[in-house]
């Protein structure tokens, strides 16, 4: 194992012995397969909206997730209240900018959240992070369009991280992550992910989880990358032949079997500079 993959295994470690509170503000179509995912993860999951209480919950929580899939003005306010509250004590918040580019309404309101929350990460796939920095590819509502191959996603991103002065991972086929500077491709996962409602939002809340954990934003990411590539990689393996109501079962189940070695043969890290080769 490279020294990263144990770095990223201890993390896993750290989310099982710590089982950090994760405080969603989530859509309503994914709400309880992300609560699921995060307790079969080993984290506890809390969904909290009401503006008069989200300030109180997110100082106490180890992340809050940040997902704007069926957003309203209301909901974006609270959200700036919970986001601001977390800043002010310490806790990780993370975007999902969920169909950004799809309406106006999507792309202002995650721009909105950025400028007045201090987001450490922000995880969409390829459109929704271009729409975000005000480039163009085709979405079709929540979903990257059907010219999507994940070519020229890791120049993306080191532009969307340095423009939005975040970490940003983008997912798709292959998903890469980066602050810009360094750029980590992460290969593993099964293409039914794309069949199942909120594999995307389930992980923007796993990435919380691990940046519960560890302060090192770049590095929590790469590991919820990574072991939820393994989890649906392994998930595959044992539901070759069945469809996406089979593999979602299965992933879960996965998501709890995870072991800190279970990256070994089922997920790959590579390490490389933002603007050159890769460094391990
Ligand atoms: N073609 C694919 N093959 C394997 N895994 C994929 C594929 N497309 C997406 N994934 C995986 O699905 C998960 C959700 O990513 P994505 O579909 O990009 O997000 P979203 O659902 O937000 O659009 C990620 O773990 C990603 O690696
Ligand atoms: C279908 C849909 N519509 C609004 S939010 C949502 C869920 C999107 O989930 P994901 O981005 O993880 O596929
Ligand atoms: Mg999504």
């Amino acid at each position: 194992m490279s020294l990263l993959e144990q770095k990223l295994s201890g993390l896993l470690t750290k989310v099982r012995n710590e089982k950090p509170l994760v405080h969603n503000m989530t859509n309503v179509v994914v709400t309880n397969f992300t609560a699921n995912g995060l307790y079969a993860l080993g984290a506890s999951p809390v969904m909290a909206y009401a503006p008069e209480e989200v300030a109180d919950m997110a100082k106490i929580a180890g992340a809050l997730v940040l997902n704007i899939g069926t957003l309203s003005r209301e909901q974006v306010d609270a959200m700036i209240i919970a986001g601001q509250s977390a800043n002010a004590h310490g806790v990780p918040v993370l975007l999902d900018p969920v169909g950004a580019g799809a309406t106006p309404f999507r792309t202002e309101s995650s721009l909105r959240i950025m400028q007045e929350v201090n987001v450490a990460l922000v995880r969409g796939n390829a459109a929704e992070i271009a729409h975000l920095i005000g480039e163009s590819r085709s979405i079709r509502g929540v979903d990257a369009g059907d010219d999507e191959s994940s070519s020229g996603h890791s120049e993306l991103a080191v532009r969307a991280s340095r423009k939005l002065d975040t970490v940003v991972a983008i997912t798709g086929a292959e998903d890469v992550i980066t602050d810009g500077d360094t750029l980590r491709v992460v290969r593993g996962g099964d293409a039914r992910l794309t069949k199942i409602t909120g594999a995307g939002c389930l992980l923007t809340s796993v990435l919380g989880a691990f940046a519960a954990v560890e302060p090192d934003v770049l590095l929590a990411g790469t590991a919820g990358l990574a072991f939820y590539g393994a989890a649906a990689f392994r998930a595959g393996a044992r539901t070759t032949d069945l469809g996406p109501g089979s593999f979602q079962t299965a992933f879960l189940d996965e998501l709890d079997r995870l072991a800190p070695d279970s990256l070994t043969g089922h997920a790959t890290v590579q390490d490389y500079a933002a603007t050159g080769g890769i460094t391990s």
